[in-house]
């Protein structure tokens, strides 16, 4: 697992600044959240990592490296994404789809293929897909696709894991596993989420994003206050204790306006 570091990032499509001066770090294995309104960049942040896009100014680097030095290939060797826009028109099944995440790791001298079983089979059963295996990727519901795709991401067995809103689609319980498989993996996380709960109980440090720009860093606690729930997202809020974690929960309030 490496550190990430962005260093005065900027985006610029067309005309229109979406990312401007973002300075941010995950020490190695530490797990980040991104958290921020509908349309402040988060998404865009992150494929500068995946390098689905490049930033217009500053840098994004992995280790020590400046991400846009290396290869794609090597890139995808190091980062892992599980993104939100996912167009698979192939039926492949499960399996396979799986197995694409270890493409990057293919060599062609040496024959992996039995390794490549092992990873795929483990990552599998760590995103809770297995029984889904000889299905059809295609007939999958939307949870057990978006499962399948965290398998994937597992498979490729990167230093640094983007989510980008990895809990859409799945139910209670599989929100909490997928993120504690995610956390419990040896790997750098950094993860776009909505659901501030969720990311209270599973991120080491949270940013927030508003307009492109940081406008707030730090622990769960330090970031999710009342007030900073109400500036950022526009609604009251009560932040409370988890009863058995040491983290904030937040229960919001319409009519609760600081
Ligand atoms: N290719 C593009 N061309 C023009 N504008 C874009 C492009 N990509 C993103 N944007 C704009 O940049 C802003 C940030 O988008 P982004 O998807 O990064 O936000 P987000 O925080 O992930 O949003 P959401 O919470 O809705 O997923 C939005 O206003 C979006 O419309």
């Amino acid at each position: 697992m490496r550190e990430v570091d962005y260093d005065q990032v900027g985006v610029e499509i067309g005309h229109t600044t979406i990312l401007r001066d973002v300075t941010v770090h995950a020490p190695r294995g530490s797990f980040l959240g991104i958290i921020g309104p509908n349309g402040s960049g988060k998404s865009t942040m992150l494929r500068c990592l995946y390098r689905a896009l490049d930033p217009t100014e500053g840098r994004v680097q992995v280790g020590d490296r400046d991400i846009t030095s290396i290869s794609m290939r090597d890139n995808a060797r190091q980062v892992a994404a599980l993104t939100q826009r996912i167009a698979l028109d192939f039926d492949f099944t499960a399996a396979e789809v799986v197995a694409t995440g270890r493409l990057p790791h293919r060599s062609l001298t040496t024959s992996t293929a039995r390794r490549d079983r092992e990873i795929c089979v483990q990552a599998m059963s760590d995103a809770g897909v297995t029984h889904l295996v000889d299905r059809a990727f295609t007939s999958l519901s939307g949870g057990e696709a978006q499962r399948v795709l965290i398998a994937r991401a597992f498979a490729q067995e990167p230093e640094v894991l983007v989510l980008d809103e990895p809990t859409n689609h799945l139910d209670v319980r599989h929100q909490y596993a997928v993120l504690r498989a995610a956390r419990d993996r040896e790997v750098t996380v950094v993860a776009a989420l909505h659901d501030l709960n969720i990311a209270a109980q599973f991120c080491d440090r949270l940013v927030v994003l508003a307009h492109g720009r940081v406008a707030a860093t730090g622990t769960p606690r330090e970031v999710l206050t009342p007030a900073a729930i109400h500036r950022f997202f526009g609604i009251g809020s009560h932040v409370f204790d988890h009863p058995r974690l040491n983290v904030p929960q937040v229960i919001f309030d319409e009519k609760e306006v600081e």
